[in-house]
């Protein structure tokens, strides 16, 4: 994250003191000249310490998350599937896409939290930004296109609620272009935290990475599924937080790691070799391994009683940005953000539906002890 300068800290310590004061008055005080003082805002606008005209200093703290918004419909069978044949099984239907339920799951745990998207002006799209504005999320810059479906996604799940096959029809997240990304910039730039799955497109992606070091925000991103981790460049430099799981880190390399916690160290090894500052690698039952520059550190599953494994893996990240956010170390918060995706899998809903810091609290028990070094997220 740039540093800003004695000049540009005084500046903004005057506009918090007195957001009415003109350019003239504050160029008085800092005794520079009123063009300068011009130059200055439009650089701090621009990596988000402002949000805008009137000089509105952005709330501390704010997560955004930036991507899927989506139905999700589930088919549980009751037997073992079998191919090219009809099987019986519980339909049920919710919201999901993974920043979505990434930004359910922040607002649920307290965090302030704006979301990025595009659904369709179709029951569907209506129905999740209710939803998500009843949880508590800031859903004013979500496209809401005429012309197109919103997102859906199909779960074929077997009994135990491991996913068999996973369907997405997705197109109109080709709407979320850097363009698009452009117009909504202050409201990204603003923020601490921003999140980013790869639903978004290539390009978006690359420009969200590359703005990233000229931005005050920490970047965040998910790699969303095997083929969709394709869209993230070959260097992942500008990416604080990498989140992936095993079979998306294979994927992203290009080859076969082995599938135990030596392999999820090597891959994510090769994740930090290409770049991301912070790897957070998981792989179901075998935990979560967690690599920054100075240490890999292993995180245990919390054992469970599964139903769905819809969610988990977003239930872990937002609980990972929470509480990373609220000054855990990363192991920490990968820990409480773990067992929060052991919980979410306890449960038939993407969300878990009693979701809050109480409960988090509540469940702490079912963590072993805890680790105390570790990194502390890095805030202006
Ligand atoms: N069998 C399980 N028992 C308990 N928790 C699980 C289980 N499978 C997944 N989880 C939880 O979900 C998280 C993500 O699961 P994983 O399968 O690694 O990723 P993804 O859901 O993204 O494919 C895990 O970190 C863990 O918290
Ligand atoms: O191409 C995509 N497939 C699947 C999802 C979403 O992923 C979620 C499940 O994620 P996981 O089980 O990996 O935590 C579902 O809500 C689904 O809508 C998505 O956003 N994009």
């Amino acid at each position: 994250m740039p540093e800003l300068s004695q000049i540009e800290l005084s500046l903004l310590r005057l506009i918090r003191e007195d957001p009415f004061a003109g350019q003239q008055e504050m160029a008085h005080r800092l005794g520079i000249s009123r063009p300068a003082v011009a130059a200055h805002v439009m650089r701090l606008t621009e990596r988000g310490h402002i949000l805008g005209r009137g000089y509105v200093l952005p709330q501390e703290g704010r997560i955004v998350a930036i991507g899927g918004a989506v139905i999700d419909r589930k088919y549980h069978a009751r037997a073992p599937l079998i191919a090219g044949t009809s099987n019986p099984v519980e339909g049920t239907r919710s919201f999901g896409g993974v920043a979505r339920n990434v930004a359910e799951n922040l607002a649920l745990l307290g965090a302030s939290t704006g979301f990025v998207s595009a659904v369709g002006t179709d029951e569907s799209g209506r129905d999740l930004l209710r939803h998500l504005r009843e949880r508590g999320v800031d859903t004013a810059h979500v496209l809401s296109l005429p012309d197109q479906r919103t997102a859906e996604y199909a779960a074929i799940l077997e009994p135990g609620g491991d996913l068999a096959y996973g369907i997405a029809d997705m197109a109109i997240f080709d709407a979320l272009t850097p363009e698009m990304m452009d117009s909504v910039w202050p409201a990204v730039a603003s923020a601490s935290l921003v999140f980013a799955d790869c639903n978004l497109p290539a390009a978006t992606l690359a420009a969200l990475i590359e703005k990233r070091p000229r931005s005050r925000f920490s970047l965040a991103v998910d790699a969303v599924s095997t083929p969709k981790v394709a869209r993230l460049p070959r260097e992942l430099k500008g990416i604080d937080l990498l989140f992936m799981n095993f079979d998306e880190a294979c994927a992203w390399k290009n080859c076969i790691f082995t599938r135990d916690i030596k392999g999820m160290m090597d891959a994510a090894n090769a994740l930090h070799e290409a770049g991301a500052a912070a790897v957070v690698l998981s792989c179901g039952t075998l935990g979560v391994v967690v690599h920054t520059k100075d240490a890999v550190s292993h995180v245990p599953v919390v054992e469970a009683n599964p139903v769905d494994m819809t969610g988990a893996g977003d239930a872990m990240i937002a609980g990972t940005l929470n509480f990373y956010s609220r000054n855990d170390t990363l192991v920490e918060a990968v820990r409480k953000g773990a067992l929060i995706g052991s919980l979410t899998t306890e449960t038939p809903a993407s969300v878990h539906p009693e979701l809050s810091t109480d409960f988090v609290e509540a469940c702490l028990h079912r963590l072993g002890p805890s680790v105390t070094n570790g990194d502390h997220l890095v805030r202006n």
